[in-house]
């Protein structure tokens, strides 16, 4: 990585905050903080419950504004390049609510249609997350680590340049947080990056680039080492998902 004559991250940086700060009422969430993701990296968000992982994501894909500073993306800014910004993210939120009734197969068509991809990336995501079988049943039925997967493939759809996932093993057994990981690593094979938050330092460690730590809205500590666990993490069992190809 090189530094331009500001200060600023040049040549291999996709993503790239620069002092964002994020206040609600008096409460700083996100205090000046400054994060590069480089291209075709994966870099894990760690940190307890509140320390501000799902704010981070959310103001990187662009649903959540910024109360300073600005977030660029292949030098996009988020604030002068909204929609150009916006559709180089594919972004799987940590809590959605899957409504009207529609099947895992209708809720992708439709955010295909959104995003312009090809039709065939329906049956092909939904094959890759093992809902082929059930890609007709109502999303309403589904487990939660089989909406997670669904969610997982959304974020795919068009093959976004920055993958930005929260919590996205959450509800995923052992069998699908492998393939999770998979996933994930073919996408950086294919050259794109990877932003993503988790409390199961196991997987950050298995696929991830760089682990950054936060607590309070501000990073603790960053590295690949998995002797930051015992600073700052602690593993937690996966629940049970019963759907396996
Ligand atoms: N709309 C809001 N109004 C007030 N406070 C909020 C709001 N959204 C988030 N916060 C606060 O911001 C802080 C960071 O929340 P955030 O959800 O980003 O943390 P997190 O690291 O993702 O936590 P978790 O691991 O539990 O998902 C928390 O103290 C939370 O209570």
């Amino acid at each position: 990585m090189s530094y331009g004559k500001g200060g600023e991250f040049v040549d291999n940086v996709l993503l790239e905050m620069r002092m964002v700060r994020k206040t609600i009422g008096k409460k700083t969430i996100i205090d000046g903080l400054n994060l590069a993701v480089e291209k075709g990296s994966i870099l894990a968000l760690c940190g307890d419950n509140g320390a501000g992982k799902s704010t981070i994501l959310r103001m990187v894909a662009g649903i959540l504004e910024l109360s300073s500073g600005d977030i660029t993306v292949n030098g996009l800014s988020r604030k002068r390049d909204r929609y150009r910004y916006a559709e180089i993210i594919g972004y799987m939120p940590d809590d959605y609510r899957f409504g009207g009734g529609l099947s895992a197969e209708e809720h992708l068509a439709f955010w295909s249609k959104l995003r312009k991809a090809p039709k065939e990336r329906v049956s092909e995501l939904l094959e890759r997350v093992g809902l082929s079988d059930v890609r007709r049943k109502p999303v309403s039925a589904f487990s939660k680590g089989m909406r997670q997967r669904l969610l997982f493939a959304q974020a795919l759809l068009a093959r976004p340049a920055l993958l930005v996932l929260d919590e996205p093993t959450n509800g995923l057994d052992p069998f699908w947080m492998e393939t999770f990981i998979q996933l994930v690593q073919s996408a950086k094979e294919e050259g794109q990056s990877v932003l993503f938050s988790t409390h199961q330092l196991d997987v950050a460690e298995a696929c991830a680039d760089r682990l950054v730590f936060l607590s309070g809205g501000r990073i603790v500590q960053e590295g690949r080492s998995a002797s930051l666990r015992n600073l700052y993490g602690r593993t937690e069992e996966a629940p049970h998902d019963e759907s396996h190809p």
